[in-house]
């Protein structure tokens, strides 16, 4: 690492000679392999930015000069040559982030994890450099991927519209997003990608631009001139053409020289220009390169000089919702299945190996995604649009507006709902049981085991007449909890011991995969002579009509639940008390309404309060005031003598 180690910023980049730039290249990815090996992480989509973003950060001058990355999952390169090379604790609590970070580096602006945004990030950024005179340049990497993206042609449309707004769109096109890209842009970025499509493209405009009069015959010649492989030429662009954006490219995304002189180019130009590089994602490594399924998009912690996992992983709540779709699939030929560019992530590969023409991949949009769904629905088909629970946020406004509104029997499968942890604050699963509490007639279900998970999808994809939501937490699943019992629709999980007629102290609603830990909880409780009921509603929205009554029997009701605590179950238990006139107290446990720096999913929930002795010790509490039970002793005061074992 003779080279990387001496790179302390982006200028160190500007003494090195092009053979120095080669090795440093190499370094790079020695340095990746070894160290997202260890604590696993973006390795393929970064093995594929080596050249490119060295090249960015000798042309381009950060952080005056403004380089963005969109998903920001590549960044990692970014980081090495901007002076952040410990990557020992990547992702873990007190480490760097997986994304950039503003609190790292002042050469970080976008921090969250969603695509399709850079676009939009760079548009105001130019605007604001022409408002304030200055003459700073913008310069946004985009991915194939995340060009699929809505949001990424709305901001297109905009930058387009301003010829005189300099702005620099570095497309990234590995031909990947997880899986090959999808749909009619991948597949004009492919003709522009090879010579040959490039010469049909040219033998078409050849006709065209020879009857064109005057500047026909010297735009077909500049064109001619892109073709030869020197790619620096600006030249309008088939569709980028139709929004009269001006295009580089390609350019081969592994040569540094290639790559600096189309962006010095493109620097150059007083205007939106695209330079579009052709990269590999996984390049490098071979593990990476032969992963057909997505070239090591994102690893677990991996053997090296093999790729494969240190650890087996357990049975996982993906896995489970998988088989289960497979076998609704041969029962159900109305069921078709619905992914944003994320087939294996979300559980459906063998769905789609089973069925491959009822499972839709219609890239990074979930927006589309939904109200294809409505679509589907209204078409007399059930559609299930599995989706990671933060990216469905992004498609509310269509959940309401087009799948409920509609009343379309659309079954939304929200996998890494609730706290992921090592992803960073936008990947949290945080937020869906408030923001889907608005939507009438929406239904959710959080299953508390694999076998419920099986039996509320069963449910779900029965209903056809309304939006149906079964979410679940991120990897492995928790142990099978059984009922004791049933009261309405919901599951009594435990049933305290109470001599005759005496009233129950605490009604705990367990939400979904948290039942484990609400049951120590009961235990917890149990020693300080509390006695407790443990109800897992399985279905929480609509809260069920038998919990009211159930409250009314109890002294207080405690609520928890992975989730923001802002309008989520507990809030929406409250208000179904209060307008039953139940005036039961109620403590709602849940996730604080902030973003949860990265760490793991335990460290998060431990430092969130989100642990079985903290909810223990608060409940206690709550009890001791309501009956001044520990005399002149404070309830706080007893209530931390409960100690975890
Ligand atoms: C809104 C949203 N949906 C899904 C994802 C999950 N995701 C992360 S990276 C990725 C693929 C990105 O492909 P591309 O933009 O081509 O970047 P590459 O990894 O190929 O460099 C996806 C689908 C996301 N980050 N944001
Ligand atoms: C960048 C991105 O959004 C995905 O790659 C995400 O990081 C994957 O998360 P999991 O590792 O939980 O599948
Ligand atoms: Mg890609």
């Amino acid at each position: 690492m003779a080279l990387l180690t001496r790179i302390t910023g982006p200028r160190d980049l500007d003494r090195l000679g092009p053979d120095q730039l080669d090795q440093l290249a190499r370094e790079i990815r020695t340095f990746l392999v070894d160290a997202v090996s260890k604590t696993g992480g973006h390795l393929g989509p970064n093995l594929g930015v080596v050249e490119l973003t060295i090249a960015l950060h000798r042309v381009f001058d950060s952080p005056r000069d403004k380089v963005l990355f969109d998903t920001g999952h590549q960044s990692y390169v970014h980081k090495l040559l901007t002076g952040r090379q410990d990557f020992s604790r990547l992702r873990a609590k007190g480490g760097l982030s997986g994304y950039p970070s503003r609190a790292e580096s002042e050469h970080d602006v976008i921090e969250n994890s969603h695509a399709s945004t850079v676009l939009g990030w760079a548009d105001g950024l130019a605007k604001a450099n022409q408002v304030t005179g200055r003459k700073d340049h913008v310069v946004a990497v985009i991915g194939d991927g995340a060009l699929t993206g809505g949001m990424a042609w709305e901001a297109l449309n905009n930058i387009a519209a301003a010829k005189d707004r300099p702005l620099v769109i570095v497309v990234n096109d590995n031909e990947r997003s997880y899986a090959p890209t999808i749909g009619g842009l991948a597949n004009h970025l492919a003709t522009l990608r090879t010579t040959d499509g490039y010469e049909r493209f040219l033998a078409r405009s050849k006709e065209l631009l020879n009857r064109t009069p005057v500047v026909g015959k010297p735009l077909y010649e500049t064109l001619h001139g892109a073709k030869k492989g020197i790619k620096d030429v600006i030249a309008p662009q088939g569709m980028f053409e139709d929004l009269g954006l001006k295009y580089v490219g390609p350019i081969d995304g592994h040569d540094i020289a290639a790559l600096e002189s189309a962006l010095t180019r493109a620097k150059r130009f007083n205007g939106p220009v695209i330079v579009h590089c052709l990269t590999e994602k996984g390049r490098g490594y071979q593990p990476a390169v032969q992963d057909e399924a997505d070239r090591f998009h994102a690893v677990g912690v991996i053997h090296p000089d093999t790729g494969l996992p240190v650890s087996a992983a357990g049975l996982d709540w993906t896995s489970v919702f998988g088989e289960e779709m497979v076998k609704l699939g041969h029962e159900r030929p109305d069921i078709v299945a619905i992914t944003a560019a994320m087939l294996q992530p979300v559980g459906l590969q063998k769905f789609a190996e089973t069925f491959p023409d009822r499972v839709y991949d219609v890239g990074i949009a979930e927006q589309h995604g939904a109200v294809s769904a409505a679509g589907l629905a209204t078409g007399g088909l059930h559609p299930v649009f599995a989706v990671y629970a933060t990216f469905l946020n992004r498609a509310f406004d269509q959940v309401l507006m087009d799948v409920a509104l509609h009343k379309c029997g659309v079954t939304f499968v929200l996998d890494r709902a609730g706290v992921t942890g090592t992803d960073g604050p936008s990947h949290n699963g945080m937020w869906d049981m408030s923001i889907l509490q608005v939507v009438p007639g929406l239904r959710i279900a959080a299953p508390r085991d694999a076998d419920q998970l099986r039996a509320q999808l069963r449910e779900a994809v029965d209903v056809d007449d309304a939006p149906t939501v079964v979410r679940f937490s991120k990897g492995a699943v928790g142990p099978a909890v059984a009922a004791v019992g049933t009261v309405g629709g919901m599951d009594v999980l435990r049933e305290p011991e109470l001599e005759e007629g005496e009233r129950p102290d605490v009604l705990l609603v367990s939400v979904g995969a948290l039942a484990p830990m609400c049951l120590e909880v009961a235990d917890l409780l149990d020693k300080q002579g509390i006695s407790t009921t443990v109800v897992d509603p399985r279905w929480v929205k609509p809260v069920d009509e038998a919990l009211p009554p159930l409250a009314a029997r109890h002294r207080v009701v405690v609520t928890v639940e992975d989730n923001i605590r802002v309008g989520g179950v507990g809030s929406a238990i409250a208000q179904t008390l209060r307008d039953a006139g139940v005036d039961v107290p109620l403590r709602d446990f849940g996730i604080p309404p902030r973003f949860l720096d990265h760490a793991s999913r335990n460290e998060v929930l431990a430092e969130i309060g989100l642990t079985a002795p903290d909810i223990a010790r608060q409940v206690t509490g709550l009890v001791a005031k309501l009956d001044g039970r520990y005399g002149g002793e404070s309830a706080a005061e007893h209530a931390a003598e409960i100690t975890h074992d």
